[in-house]
């Protein structure tokens, strides 16, 4: 696994906002990076500086070791879908993609591989953009990234729009190119979506990287659940050996100590338990929870929504 997406200490201010604030982190080829953030945490902002559309305050951004913008031809290095509704609505999906081939320098026969790739019909690839869905104008996007044969692709919200199906379908495209050596960096503001297709993680919340790892290590479980006869006496004894329980849903606790060593303090305390069990690795979903409620709350609530 090679490093193709290397951001350091990355910093963008719009006035005195910080939308991106000291950013770092790595994509490996062969490998699917999750960007899992809340609305507004800086995602975009991220990708858009990789992607040389957008100056950072200080800090770096490359590609394959390169400035986006210093990269020649980019678009056969570094496919790159930001926002699907902002193609050309005037043309046609046929006419964006034969631009773009021609632009690339790529064999026009590559238009009909990926209208048929990403299942467009001709009916759909002749009608203009202004009249496609949003998932079809994901899909388009997704052509449009693909067509010069990039090894890097950077995704900001692919499934935006797509159906189930077309979810699946993603899936299976982002995987199979992942597996034959691609480097893929898509975010979403959805936990379900990273975890499914992501091998590694970087969780951003206002600006910040508030954790990052490999699905395994972030999803992993660890703690215990435990519950017994006498909860008061139980919180006393794991309290005396230093064991942090919090009261849980439902009654006795959750601790960050494994259930071994719950285990042997409520034995050595003759406290009589009716459950111990691995805690459920819900850690990485309490911790978006959080995020995305921090986030609601400093933004205001938009008129009309209740
Ligand atoms: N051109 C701009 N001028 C001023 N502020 C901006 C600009 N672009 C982004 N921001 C602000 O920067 C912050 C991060 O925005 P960004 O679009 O990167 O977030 P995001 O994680 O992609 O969110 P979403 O999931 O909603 O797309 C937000 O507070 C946004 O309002």
């Amino acid at each position: 696994m090679v490093t193709m997406i290397t951001v350091e200490h990355l910093t963008k201010r719009y006035g005195d906002h910080t939308a991106v604030d000291d950013v770092s982190f790595a994509c490996k080829s062969g490998q699917v990076t999750g960007f899992l953030g809340p609305n507004g945490a800086g995602k975009s902002t991220t990708m858009r500086i990789i992607a040389g559309l957008t100056p950072p305050t200080s800090g770096s951004a490359t590609v394959d070791g390169f400035a986006y913008r210093d990269i020649p031809n980019p678009s056969t290095q570094v496919g790159v879908l930001l926002d699907a509704s902002a193609q050309h609505a005037g043309r046609t999906g046929a006419e964006i993609l034969r631009l773009s081939a021609m632009t690339m320098g790529v064999p026009r026969s590559r238009v009909d591989e990926m209208l048929e790739m990403v299942s467009l019909t001709p009916d759909e690839a002749d009608r203009r953009v202004r009249n496609y869905s949003l998932g079809m104008r994901q899909r388009l996007g997704i052509a449009n990234a693909l067509i010069g044969d990039p090894h890097i692709l950077i995704l900001d919200e692919p499934a935006n729009g797509l159906d189930p199906a077309g979810i699946h379908w993603m899936r299976t495209l982002l995987r199979d190119y992942a597996n034959r050596g691609g480097t893929v960096l898509l975010s979403s503001h959805l936990l379900h979506e990273i975890e499914i297709i992501a091998d590694e993680i970087l969780v951003i919340g206002q600006g910040r990287i508030v954790a990052q790892g490999t699905k395994d290590e972030l999803l992993a479980t660890n703690g215990a659940r435990v519950r017994s006869l006498d909860d008061t006496s139980l919180a006393d004894a794991l309290s005396r050996s230093g064991i942090h329980a919090q009261p849980a849903d439902g009654g006795g606790f959750t601790t960050d100590a494994t259930p071994e060593d719950v285990g042997r303090v409520a034995a050595a305390t003759g406290i009589a338990l009716i459950e111990l069990r691995p805690g459920d690795g819900a850690q990485l979903e309490e911790m978006f929870l959080q995020l995305t409620q921090q986030t609601q709350r400093e933004q205001p609530v938009p008129q009309g929504v209740q």
